[in-house]
């Protein structure tokens, strides 16, 4: 396990929260991931103590984040980077590959044999979730890595889920690109994440000389570790406290 990071020094940072696995824990299924009042409560005094230099880098699209969060964050990354809501409003999204309504009518068509799968479309991706069908793990990533080989698609894996993606920027760049805007500019990059996508979101906060927070066990690029999400809740708390 990495070294727990100190509390932040809030004047001096820009914080970068992914959701699932971080600020939320991970769940059966996408949609039992529900607005918390707690969570959300801590998410707007980070902000508002922050001067609005938090974001939320989420898998999810940038919808979803904001149905979980009950807009608490103005800055949303979602879909791994494909979709980037600025702190003053702007968005900016990536235009959805072409052959992903195809894709997404494929493992629907599946669906009706495998129940158990969960096809989430994002518009820009599609999240195969095969949690429910463990047997048949194997032949779904098959799937969808002919898929993404035969239209050219990004395939982007997760906690029990294999994603296809349309080519475009990923977590870091969204990070990169914030770090460029006010209010993040001129600060340092805190990155916290739990996923195989987020050690792109911790190579770019490492480059712009901040650093990330791992949340949980495995090999990252991150400095510092955590062990789970109410870790990573009670190090933000505490880190409000310290402020005041
Ligand atoms: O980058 P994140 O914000 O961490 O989003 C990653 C993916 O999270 C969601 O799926 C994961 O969480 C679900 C709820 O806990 C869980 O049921 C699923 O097995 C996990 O893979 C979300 O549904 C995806 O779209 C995100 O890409």
């Amino acid at each position: 396990m990495k070294p727990k990071p100190e509390p932040l020094d809030l004047f001096k940072v820009a914080l970068f929260l992914d959701l699932d696995g971080t600020i939320a824990p991970i769940m059966p299924r996408p949609d039992d991931v529900e607005p918390e009042a707690a969570r959300n409560g801590l998410l707007k005094a980070l902000n508002d103590k922050l001067g609005g230099r938090l974001a939320v880098i989420s898998g999810r699209s940038v919808s979803a984040v904001d149905r979980i969060t009950e807009g608490a964050v103005a800055s949303v990354a979602g879909a791994h980077g494909l979709e980037r809501r600025t702190a003053s409003g702007l968005c900016e999204n990536t235009q959805a590959h072409a052959a992903l309504d195809s894709v997404v009518a494929e493992f629907r068509a599946l669906n009706r044999v495998l129940e158990g799968l969960i096809v989430e479309d994002k518009g820009v991706s599609v999240a195969v979730h095969y949690r429910h069908e463990p047997d048949h793990k194997t032949n779904i990533i098959g799937l969808a890595t002919r898929m993404a080989e035969t239209h050219g698609l990004r395939l982007q894996p997760g906690h029990e889920v294999i994603e296809l993606r349309t080519p475009g920027p990923n977590k870091g760049d969204a990070i990169r690109a914030f770090m460029c805007e006010a209010p993040f500019i001129g600060h340092v990059p805190v990155f916290v994440g739990d996923d195989l996508t987020d050690e792109v979101g911790f190579e770019a906060v490492n480059s712009l000389g901040g650093f990330g927070v791992r949340v949980g066990a495995g090999a990252s690029v991150a400095h510092y570790g955590l062990k789970d999400v109410p870790a990573v809740t009670a190090w933000l708390e505490e880190s409000l406290l310290c402020l005041t």
